[in-house]
């Protein structure tokens, strides 16, 4: 499997947030993206998921045979995106009948990201670090080769960031890949790097330091 991205433009607000972006992620691969707050990290995911659509360049998906992108990729964004409601076993067991493919059993996957103890838990019960790995755990419970992880290892503690490292570690041996924005080392063995920069147009004032959502373009 190959994920090609090449010449990658996005606007958001009408106003460019970055262009130029281009990569290639294959099998085995992990790709660390990497940029100040605001120079467009979680929007290159944003693209990558579908839920954005460039202002230019391609983004072509190849070697999985009638999947899609879209029915490839695991998204763990800022949000953990839980039913607050339902314990976190009832969480990872809507996941796994909503995705499909099928992988570990819920309470496997809470065992691997060491919550099997908290599994009959509703989540509003959690704390933050414990709701980002019911989260992570999701990415166990269906079988999906790309993830795309927003700051996986916010709120998590050293301990839980060494398990998370395995667990991707485990998951590029599969050959699977993995994209994932951080402002911390995620210590991934041969990772390649992109940084992401904000577009400095000087007549419009917008630069990578003070270009928040909200200025004038
Ligand atoms: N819905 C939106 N409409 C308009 N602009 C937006 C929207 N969402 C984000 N932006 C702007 O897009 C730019 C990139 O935001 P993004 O969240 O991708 O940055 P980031 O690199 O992930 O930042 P951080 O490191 O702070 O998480 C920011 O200037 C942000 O204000």
């Amino acid at each position: 499997m190959r994920l090609s991205v090449n010449d990658l433009a996005c606007e958001r607000g009408e106003r460019r947030i970055f262009q130029g972006v281009s990569f290639v992620l294959e099998s085995g691969e992990a790709l660390v993206i990497t940029g100040r707050n605001g120079a467009g990290k979680s929007t290159l995911l944003d693209l990558l998921a579908g839920r954005l659509t460039p202002a230019g360049g391609k983004i072509l998906w190849e070697g999985a045979g009638e999947r899609t992108l879209a029915e490839c990729l695991h998204y763990v964004g800022h949000r953990d995106a839980l039913k607050s409601a339902l314990t976190a076993e009832e969480n990872l067991t809507f996941a796994r009948d909503f995705l499909g493919h099928p992988a570990m059993k819920p309470g496997e996957a809470l065992d691997a990201v060491g919550l099997a103890h908290a599994a009959r838990l509703p989540v509003a019960y959690l704390s933050a670090g414990q709701r980002r790995r019911v989260a992570l755990a999701r990415l166990l419970v269906a079988e999906r080769p790309l993830w795309l992880l927003d700051e996986p290892t916010s709120a998590l503690d050293t301990a839980s960031q060494e398990t998370l490292r395995l667990l991707l570690e485990k998951h590029r041996e599969a050959g699977g890949m993995i994209a994932a924005t951080t402002h911390s080392p995620l210590f991934l063995r041969d990772a390649k790097e992109i940084r992401i920069e904000r577009v400095i147009r000087s007549s419009a004032r917008v630069d990578a330091e003070h270009g928040e959502a909200g200025e004038a373009p």
